[in-house]
């Protein structure tokens, strides 16, 4: 787990109704059990607190272990800056408190002038998660100082030394970290304590997982994903244009490759066509398409890009050549049956649903989520790359960790619903994206978008309608 899972935990505990004050005052509670586990009752003790949610922990810390120590709580920074609603909430509790003694320390001056003689342990809750480079005074001095009495008195850090991973950072005896062990944290014993995060969240995909996965890479034109959608047939024109439409709310530059004979329908300014001759893609039309994925971030392949033939020899010989990250949907999925190898060392989401599947693998994923998120982990493991197994709930595996995703309602078996899925998995992949992330987050906007139509229309609606709402969804995500 890395430090940014913490903060997309957060946010998906949070759309499972665990607050923010739940899980601080469980950090909090759970730093001090650990110091009265190690060291016993009846010390006293120097908690150092920043204006950050480390600080936080460090307050309910304060309280918890007031009971039975004598505690200084020396807030490092102006009160006024502490940032979170639940350190607000935690700090004003303890200013009400009669037995905490509260130092408020402003400047460095203050701090250098401290003398911490005589405390048992010291408390380091100035900086965890969201430090930013070497600590900047008057945080630097509380460091410094704390580090004074190593040796001397026990050090205890919240989440992580403060300073870490730069070269200032508090000498601590051990640091009290949440949940799990971080892999970023090295060279410092951790004692890990949980928090009250379900398992679910190892898996299931939230706004966590989606704030990250939509957050704009450069300010330029074009700097945010170029997308190419190749499909189309004589058959079909609608199922690309879905596509097309719900990634052009993410992406600043969409792509359509169709045959001219169905783009002739397309006439919307959001994206930019190009037709090539015929009613059908062949394998004269490779080089163009191959030319025209040189210029983009991203590449879907098979929306309403039909059966022929040659359509399918085109799309395997086109994904063999291909160097970008490619969705293959659709029809472009049935090329692959028998031919998996011409996936070898590419990066790619197949979008099947169960009976595509079946073809491609052989066996219909049935059963629990479990059981099915075991043969789609073991598929994508097998072919190295990952797989979208569209559903009730959808799951999502590159071979090494599974998501579930229960956005979503009956409404969306109307067809396109999966055009409009293969969009947005391409939109989020040219964003830069890694496919895990691109089709995990590609279903959750697809099944609130069409969670938020049913909401208005109820279950009778078109893919053309979640399409257009996705903006919304987006809209939600970076809300909430
Ligand atoms: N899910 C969990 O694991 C939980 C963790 N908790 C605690 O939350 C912190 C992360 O809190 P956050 O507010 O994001 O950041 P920090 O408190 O670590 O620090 C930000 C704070 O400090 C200022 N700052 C940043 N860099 C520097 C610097 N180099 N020098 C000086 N000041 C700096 C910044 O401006 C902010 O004010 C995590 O570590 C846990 O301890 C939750 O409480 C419970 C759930
Ligand atoms: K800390």
């Amino acid at each position: 787990m890395k430090i940014e899972d913490v903060y997309v935990w957060d946010i998906n505990a949070k759309w499972l109704g665990i607050t923010p004050y739940q899980l601080m005052e469980n950090a909090g509670a759970g730093v001090a059990r650990v110091i009265e586990e190690r060291f016993g009752n009846g010390l006293k003790i120097a908690i150092f607190s920043g204006t950050g949610n480390n600080g936080g922990d460090g307050f309910v810390a304060a309280r918890h272990l007031s009971f039975e120590n004598d505690v200084t709580l020396f807030l490092v920074g102006d009160e006024a800056k502490i940032r979170s609603e639940e350190a607000k909430h935690n700090w004003e509790i303890l200013k009400r408190l009669d037995f905490v003694k509260i130092k408020v320390l402003k400047d460095s001056s203050q701090i250098k002038a401290l003398n911490l003689e005589g405390f048992d342990v010291i408390v380091d809750a100035l900086l965890g998660a969201g430090t930013k480079g070497e600590p900047r005074e008057p945080v630097r001095s509380a460091v410094e100082k704390i580090n004074e009495y190593a040796g001397k008195a026990k050090i205890v850090s919240v989440d992580l030394p403060s300073g870490y991973p730069s070269a200032v950072r508090v000498k601590a005896d051990f640091a009290v970290t949440f949940q799990w062990d971080k892999e970023e944290y090295q060279g410092f014993e951790r004692v890990v304590v949980k928090i009250g995060y379900p398992k679910e969240l190892y898996h299931l995909v939230g706004p966590g997982d989606a704030k990250f996965a939509l957050q704009k890479k450069g300010e330029y034109k074009g700097q945010n994903g170029k997308l190419l959608i190749i499909g189309g047939s004589e058959d079909y024109f609608g199922a690309p244009y879905l596509a097309a439409k719900a990634a052009s709310y993410i992406v600043d530059l969409v792509y359509l490759a169709m045959p001219e004979y169905p783009a002739r329908r397309i006439s919307d300014p959001d994206m930019i066509l190009r037709p090539f001759e015929g009613k059908n893609f062949g394998e004269e039309h490779l080089e163009k398409a191959l030319e025209l994925s040189k210029g983009v971030d991203a590449v879907i392949i098979g929306p309403g890009i039909g059966q022929k033939d040659e359509t399918q020899s085109f799309i395997r010989k086109f994904i063999k050549s291909c160097e970008k990250p490619m969705v293959i949907d659709a029809d472009a999925l049935k090329a692959l049956s028998g031919n998996l190898d011409v996936l070898r060392g590419k990066k790619f989401v197949l979008t099947p649903h169960a009976g595509e599947f079946k073809i491609l693998f052989g066996e219909k994923p049935e059963g629990s989520s479990y059981k099915k998120a075991k043969i789609v982990t073991e598929k994508a493991k097998e072919i190295g790359g990952t797989i979208l197994l569209k559903g009730t709930y959808d799951i999502i595996s590159d071979g090494k960790t599974w998501k579930y995703n229960k956005t979503g309602n009956k409404g969306m078996t109307t067809g396109g619903t999966g055009d409009v899925l293969a969009g947005l998995v391409g939109a989020l992949l040219a964003l830069g994206n890694e496919p895990l992330r691109a089709a995990s987050v590609g279903a959750f906007l697809n099944g609130l978008a069409g969670d938020m139509v049913k909401g208005e229309l109820g279950e009778n609606f078109t893919a053309l309608e979640v399409a257009k709402k996705v903006p919304y969804a987006i809209k939600w995500v970076l809300e909430f």
